[in-house]
Parts: structure tokens; C-alpha cells; sequence
């Protein structure tokens, strides 16, 4: 059985963070194993509260993963502050660990912070030259670059700027390009950019999408996907889950970690509440 572990903050609607990437796990059939960093009160209509792990206590869980359990691939989601990425960053070196996703969380969709604006530094300068992905959507990429990105060559040039920055892999994921009828996600690998383009839905029901799509990339990778096939195979998976919403809650609904699985062989999904 392959393993997929998440160090991920708690979102107690259950749409986003741990529970949106444990439900992931769960469809694409890897075990999934977890590392809280936080405690969030949270539900579709914003973040009431947040309670970060102590460093150590981040540390204890991924150690406890690790010595017995293992993992194949692992995700990272909130970190919230700069104690907490030393100390997963670390943890990372420790057991050697290659199929690292970073899902560079700093902003939820109500506008809460989920990352302190000092540890910025840390994620730049000890977690990204560990990781093999890196999945900003575009408010992110643009704090990790300075940059301002408005149009697909500023994609193209924000993904090279990351590059540089040590990662090998860069996601720029298009939720946020609302003035385009295609949701188009850009894959950099220091030498070509491949496109993953999906139509725009129209919809409320976002919220944990970038979580969603960062631990399908996740479990894809743990099960022995390349780069290519695991990003393509994300972004199936969130299209169906944005497109076949479950009406929970009267904000931002999450999504449906089950449609993927119920797509027919012809691509149309046959899910019914
Ligand atoms: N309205 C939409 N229609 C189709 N695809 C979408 C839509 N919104 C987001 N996506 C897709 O969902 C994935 C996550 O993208 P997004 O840019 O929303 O990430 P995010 O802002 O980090 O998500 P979140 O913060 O909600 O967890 C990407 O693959 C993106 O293309
Ligand atoms: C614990 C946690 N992790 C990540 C997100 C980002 O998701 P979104 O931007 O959809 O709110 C979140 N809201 N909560």
C-alpha cells in the first residue's frame, strides 16, 4: 500500500487543509497519514479562529510518521509561521524524503492570514530548495516573486523566478484569473512549460480547491506518477470536484472529493447527490 502524508493546518468545515487532503487521499486510493500544524475554526462563510501547533509538536507527529509508518510522498499545506517550517523543514533532511509537494498556503478566501507575512523568508529560503512541486496560486506566486502577474508571460517569467529560487517544479495554478473562460494551470520544469487548461466553472463552491488539487498531485506522485501525469491527473480530479458541488453550508461550499471516481468511461460524470 503506498503511503501519502499531510502537514496541513485543520479546517474544521472540512473543506480545506488535513480533511480536504485526507478525503484525496482516500478516493486515489494511498494511505494517508497527517501532521497538524494548526487548529483553525473555520467553516464556508470564513476562519473565526486560529490555534498554531507548538514547533515541536509538528515535529513529535511527522517523527512518529516516519520512524514507523514511512511515507512515498508528502504535502505541505498551512504552516502559519516560521518556528513551524524550520521545524518540518528539518524533519524533511532528516528522513530524506524527495516527493515533497509545497502548497505555499498564505491567504484564505475570506482573507484570513494563514501564514505570517515574517515567514516568508523561512518558506523561501529552508522548505522550497527541499521540495519537488511547488503549487502557488497567482496572490501567492506574485508574494514569492514580487511581482505583479496579470498576464500569461508574467506566468510564464513568475514560474521562471521560482525556479531560480531552487525548486524544480513549479505549479502556477489559474483559480484566480477570473477574466479568462479557461482555468489555465502552467507546469515549469526549468526547461518547458506544459499548459493544463479546463473550463472556468461558475460557482461559489472553492473552497479548499488549491488544498484538493495539491494532494491529488501528492498521492499520484506516491503511487508512482511522473511530475506530468500527477499534475494532469489533479486537475482532472478538482474539475470534477468543482463541477459537481454538494450544497454544504451558505458561503464557500467546498467541493466533492467523490466525483472523480464517478466519472463514466466516456469523461461524463454521473454523480448524484
Ligand atoms: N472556477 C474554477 N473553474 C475551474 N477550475 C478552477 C476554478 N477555480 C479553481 N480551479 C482550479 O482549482 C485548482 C486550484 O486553483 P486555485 O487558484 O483556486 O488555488 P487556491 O487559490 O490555492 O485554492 P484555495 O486557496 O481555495 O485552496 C487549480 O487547478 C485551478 O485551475
Ligand atoms: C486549514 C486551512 N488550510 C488551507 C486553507 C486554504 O483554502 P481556502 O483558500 O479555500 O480557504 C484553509 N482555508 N484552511
Amino acid at each position: 500500500m503506498k503511503r501519502a502524508m499531510t502537514i496541513a493546518g485543520s479546517d474544521s468545515g472540512g473543506g480545506a487543509g488535513i480533511q480536504a487532503d485526507l478525503k484525496t487521499f482516500q478516493e486515489l486510493k494511498v494511505f494517508g497519514t497527517s501532521a497538524l500544524t494548526a487548529v483553525t475554526a473555520q467553516n464556508t462563510l470564513g476562519v473565526q479562529g486560529v490555534f498554531p501547533m507548538e514547533p515541536e509538536a509538528v515535529a513529535s507527529q511527522i517523527q512518529s510518521v516516519g520512524e514507523d509508518i514511512g511515507t512515498d510522498a508528502l504535502k505541505t499545506g498551512m504552516l502559519f509561521n516560521a518556528g513551524i517550517i524550520q521545524a518540518v523543514s528539518e524533519k524533511i533532511k532528516q528522513f530524506g524524503w524527495e516527493k515533497v509537494v509545497v502548497d505555499p498556503v498564505m491567504i484564505a478566501k475570506g482573507g484570513a492570514s494563514l501564514l505570517q507575512q515574517e515567514a516568508v523568508s523561512a518558506l523561501k529560503n529552508q522548505l522550497l530548495p527541499l521540495c519537488l512541486i511547488i503549487t502557488p496560486n497567482i496572490p501567492e506566486a506574485e508574494v514569492l516573486t514580487g511581482m505583479s502577474i496579470r498576464s500569461m508571460d508574467d506566468k510564464k517569467e513568475a514560474a521562471k523566478r521560482i525556479h531560480a529560487l531552487g525548486v524544480k517544479n513549479i505549479v502556477i495554478k489559474g483559480g484566480h484569473d477570473t477574466e479568462t473562460n479557461e482555468s489555465v494551470d502552467i507546469l515549469f520544469d526549468g526547461k518547458e512549460f506544459v499548459f493544463f487548461s479546463t473550463p472556468r466553472i461558475e460557482t461559489n463552491n472553492t473552497h479548499g480547491t488549491g488544498c484538493t488539487f495539491s494532494a491529488a498531485i501528492t498521492a499520484q506522485l506516491a503511487k508512482g506518477s511522473s511530475v506530468r501525469e500527477a499534475v494532469s491527473i489533479a486537475k482532472e480530479f478538482i474539475q470534477a470536484a468543482i463541477a459537481n458541488p454538494l450544497g454544504i453550508g451558505n458561503g464557500h461550499g467546498p467541493t466533492n472529493h467523490w466525483a472523480f471516481n464517478s466519472k463514466t468511461e466516456s469523461g461524463v460524470i454521473s454523480w448524484q447527490e
